[in-house]
């Protein structure tokens, strides 16, 4: 029987290897089809290139693309990481990858005052270290934020950035899919970045809709269009089921004048006695080389190496500097502005319909065999979110959402503590008294995260060896009122499950009490804020320590034009510019500053020869 089951297999697989929908079809672009590859150099072919690009991710992969498109210009694109794998393609896989050595695997300092719940007190806070960057690791949900969030940016003094501004490059930089949104005002369907719903989801997700609604809430059909605020479906930067990444968006091209050079790390910028970047050091199989540009060097490391990389080559607060022995170059307020989504682990809902992703549910072959002929099914899931809430707290102070949940047919209990405790960093402690007794039953998790944080986290260096860890101080609540919105966030997601639509599906909250909060009575206000403190979750949209602003601002690190203040030659051009963090999840934003910023240089460049 099974030999016959095998031969079936087999067959039914040819049938299916060409049909780029299916598993095989990906494998098929991944490893064979040479137009769908990522052509990459062990070495650069050159010592001089007009521009070098130093990160893959939303931010650097969109650059060197674009430059790269005048054939007269020669790009190199230096990458610390390997080129992405196949499992890091498959959704709902993204805690496993975290697991590996595609995290660069970093943890927030501990301030003895939050994280802890989590392992040695201390939060993690992954990012990815592949050609793609994080976006080889992440969630994928897709959203750009509200309006208002851009116009604060040029309210702040950078003109060009308003929403108006903005969008050309929002729709550049996506490939819309959504059948039922057709609204080319604000999508476009022939960019570079997948974006579609997700092909599996529970009937829970319309549940979450329903008690939205239910309540009074409004439903929007599209968050990433003329209506951000009220209860939609996520929108997935995904490929028919499959990851769509920075590299796979931007990368898969072949041209003689793009050299793109993976686990090649920088070690600093090469700034000559003018103030002007001519290259950078970096290292490859333990060697190390410099490599130079004769027009501009441009970072794209990413919101804690870009800070890093800056203060190596002399970028930083004197007072920082002089303490690391590094030479000054320009005293500039690097590594401040940090700013992340916080939201809380601790919600977690037992429901009595048997359709939640559990360990034992993902056992079953059929799963496998829909994600390996359809590419749909649980495998598809973006590792659980289903949809997602942008809502206002009594606290919010203009027309944006100042919360956003996000609702996931699955809790940290759901694979026994195998993978996602240990990507979050749940202490053994936390996980055995609120979250083992769940493990086997069906359970959802919604997570309340803050979208505009007044607390501002730092990034500092250990030393001046460039292999050392940097020291990354969240500040998650020195502004008590960030504590209070969630709490407010949790309010109002309590109220959801009491509504009639989550009842029918039996939805009891999980008041086990989070160890450190038992003096508090469950579901009081000061019972919530010790949990946040305890379980925090990072949403991982790490932003600002390179802060966008006018010339007259003090905490400015580069101009409108993302050039680095001071340095000539030099810009950065990743999620590290942000002034104020854009609400939902950020990578769509960070694509958007990637084209905005190839633009601006091509604009200068090309007027120049
Ligand atoms: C686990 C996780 C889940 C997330 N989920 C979502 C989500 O669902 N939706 C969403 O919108 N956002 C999500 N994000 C955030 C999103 O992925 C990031 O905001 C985005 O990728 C930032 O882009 P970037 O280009 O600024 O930096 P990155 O994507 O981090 O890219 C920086 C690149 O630079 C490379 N690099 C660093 N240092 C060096 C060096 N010295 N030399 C050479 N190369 C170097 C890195 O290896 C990396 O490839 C998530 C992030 C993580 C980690």
């Amino acid at each position: 029987m099974k030999e016959i089951l095998g031969i079936i297999f087999l067959i039914v697989s040819i049938i299916n290897i060409s049909e780029s929908s299916t598993f095989f079809g990906l494998l098929t672009e991944y490893g064979l089809k040479s137009s769908y590859k990522i052509h990459t150099k062990t070495l650069p072919t050159k010592s001089e290139y007009d521009f070098i690009v130093v990160g893959s991710g939303p931010g650097g992969s969109p650059v060197a693309n674009r430059l790269s498109e005048n054939g007269t210009w020669n790009v190199l694109l230096l990458e610390a990481g390997k080129p992405e794998g196949i499992f890091n393609q498959i959704p709902l896989l993204v805690e496993n990858a975290q697991m590996t050595d595609y995290n660069w695997g970093y943890r927030v300092e501990s301030d003895g005052k939050s994280c802890l719940g989590m392992k040695d007190i201390r939060c993690t806070w992954p990012r990815g270290k592949s050609l793609g960057g994080s976006s080889t690791i992440n969630n994928l949900i897709h959203t750009r934020g509200n309006k208002l969030d851009f116009d604060e940016w040029a309210n702040l003094g950078n003109s060009g950035w308003e929403y108006e501004n903005v969008l050309k490059y929002f729709k550049k930089s996506e490939k819309f899919g959504i059948p039922d949104i057709d609204d080319s005002f604000y999508h476009n369907t022939d960019g570079n970045v997948n974006v579609e719903y997700s092909q599996w989801r529970t009937p829970l997700a319309k549940t979450f809709l329903d008690a939205g609604k239910e309540l009074g809430y409004n439903i929007t059909k599209d968050y990433n269009g003329a209506e951000q605020m009220g209860f939609g479906y996520v929108q997935l930067a995904t490929d028919k089921g499959a990851r769509c990444s920075a590299s796979k968006a931007y990368l898969r091209v072949k041209r003689s004048n793009l050299d793109i050079v993976p686990s090649a790390r920088v070690l600093r910028v090469l700034i000559n006695s003018r103030k002007e970047a001519y290259g950078v050091e970096y290292e490859k199989d333990g060697k190390n080389y410099e490599v130079h540009a004769s027009k501009e060097v441009i970072l794209s490391a990413g919101t804690i190496d870009t800070a890093k990389l800056l203060i190596l080559s002399g970028i930083g607060p004197k007072d920082h500097l002089d303490e690391l022995e590094i030479p000054l170059v320009k005293d500039a307020k690097v590594g401040y502005n940090l700013q992340e989504h916080v939201a809380f682990w601790g919600l977690n809902f037992i429901v009595d319909s048997p359709v939640t992703i559990l360990l034992r549910r993902l056992l079953n072959p059929i799963v496998y065999a829909k994600y390996l002929f359809r590419r749909t099914g649980p495998l598809s899931s973006p590792g659980g979110p289903e949809a997602l809430a942008f809502i206002q707290t009594k606290y919010a102070q203009d027309g944006r959402p100042d919360i956003e949940l996000l609702f996931a047919s699955f809790a940290i209990s759901s694979d026994k503590g195998l993978v996602i405790k240990n990507a979050y960093g749940i202490s053994d402690r936390v996980f055995d008294v609120i979250f083992r007794p769940n493990s086997g039953k069906d359970v959802v998790t919604i997570w309340p995260s803050i979208q505009h944080p007044r607390s501002r986290g730092r990034i500092l260096l250990k030393s001046k060896n460039p292999y050392d860890e940097p020291i990354l101080k969240g500040n998650f609540f020195d502004d008590p009122l960030d504590l209070d919105v969630i709490v407010e966030g949790i309010k109002h997601t309590v109220e959801l499950f009491n509504t009639k639509a989550f009842k029918k599906h039996g939805a009891k909250i999980n008041s086990l009490k989070i160890p450190g909060c038992e003096q508090y009575e469950f579901g009081t206000d000061d019972y919530w804020k010790c949990g946040i403190l305890s379980i925090p979750v990072m949403e991982n949209h790490e932003c600002g320590t390179a802060k966008m602003g006018p010339k007259d601002d003090p905490d400015a690190v580069v101009d409108p034009e993302l050039k680095v203040y001071g340095v000539d030659r030099l810009r950065v051009i990743d999620a590290s510019i942000m002034p104020t963090i854009p609400g939902g999840h950020i990578t769509a934003s960070v694509y958007m500053v990637g084209e905005k910023g190839a633009d601006m240089i091509i604009q200068k460049w090309q007027t120049k020869s």
